[in-house]
């Protein structure tokens, strides 16, 4: 079942220079899927996560989530579309300084009015699932890069939204914090069946997921699926992205995977 359709998606930017970023775009994301977005720089991936966040309009296309169509809601009803059924990870965690771990994970459910029981459930299943127990009353400037995104991971999950939207979600962590966010999103995807878009430069990253659908110059490049075996789907997206060129492909070739 496709929880997300992008049908024949184009933007133009506008300006002095006219600039086609993504052109007649067209591809799926089904339910528990865990989808990597790859592309040079440039590529017109960040302009598709804008358009997929109802952050940015498309000039022509439509996007649909489930039976929603963004485009045909008001502005009170997006925010309350974009809070309820999205959830956020990014690069730099974007977590509030002045609160601790534990109301970082809560705010959505603040925003939304929750009552205490049902935030309490849920922090408890999510501190659990995803062991933040010994860093819940630090403040985000107090722990580790991983364990600042565990935390944006936790924040992303605990209303429960349709699609998780990660951008470059280990673009600032060291290989071993990368691996243990991977994992963790490797784990969400696999037990609750959450579905992931992720933007990433990082073959290794792309390794974990389902699928990589590749793009260029802001159309549709090529897709590869996820065979048994990552080593294989981690060599065969470094075939495609040598054909996409650009990049370090030939210092990555020798990587062996954990
Ligand atoms: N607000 C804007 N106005 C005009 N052009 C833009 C705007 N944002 C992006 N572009 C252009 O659209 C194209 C796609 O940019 P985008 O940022 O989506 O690429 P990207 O794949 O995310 O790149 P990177 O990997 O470097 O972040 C580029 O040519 C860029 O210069």
């Amino acid at each position: 079942m496709s929880i997300l359709q992008v049908r024949d998606v184009t933007k133009v930017y506008e300006g002095k220079v006219t600039n086609r970023a993504i052109n007649q775009l067209t591809f799926d994301v089904e339910k528990g899927e865990f989808l990597a977005i790859m592309g040079p720089s440039g590529s017109g991936k960040t302009t598709l996560l804008n358009l997929i966040s109802t952050i940015d309009k498309p000039t022509s296309g439509e996007i649909i989530f489930n039976d929603i169509k963004p485009l045909n809601l008001n502005n009170t009803e997006l925010a309350y579309f974009r809070r309820r059924e999205l959830g956020f990870v990014f690069q730099d965690f974007n977590l509030l300084p002045m609160l601790t771990v534990e109301e970082n994970i809560v705010l959505p459910l603040t925003l939304d009015q929750k009552p205490v029981q049902v935030m309490e459930e849920r922090l408890q299943s999510l501190v659990n699932r995803l062991d933040l127990k010994s860093f819940l009353y630090k403040r985000p400037n107090e722990i580790s890069g991983g364990q600042a995104q565990r935390v944006a991971i936790a924040r992303a999950l605990i209303h429960e939204p349709t699609i998780i939207l990660a951008d470059e979600p280990t673009g600032n962590l060291d290989s071993n914090n990368s691996r243990e966010v991977l994992e963790l999103l490797s784990k969400i995807n696999k037990e609750k069946q959450a579905t992931i878009l992720m933007v990433t430069h990082d073959p290794i990253a792309a390794s974990y997921c389902d699928r990589v659908l590749f793009i260029k110059d802001g159309e549709f490049f090529n897709e590869i699926y996820r065979d048994d075996r990552r080593q294989t789907f981690f060599q065969r997206i470094l075939n495609v992205l040598s054909l996409l060129g650009g990049g370090k492909v030939g210092d990555l070739s020798s990587i062996r995977l954990p």
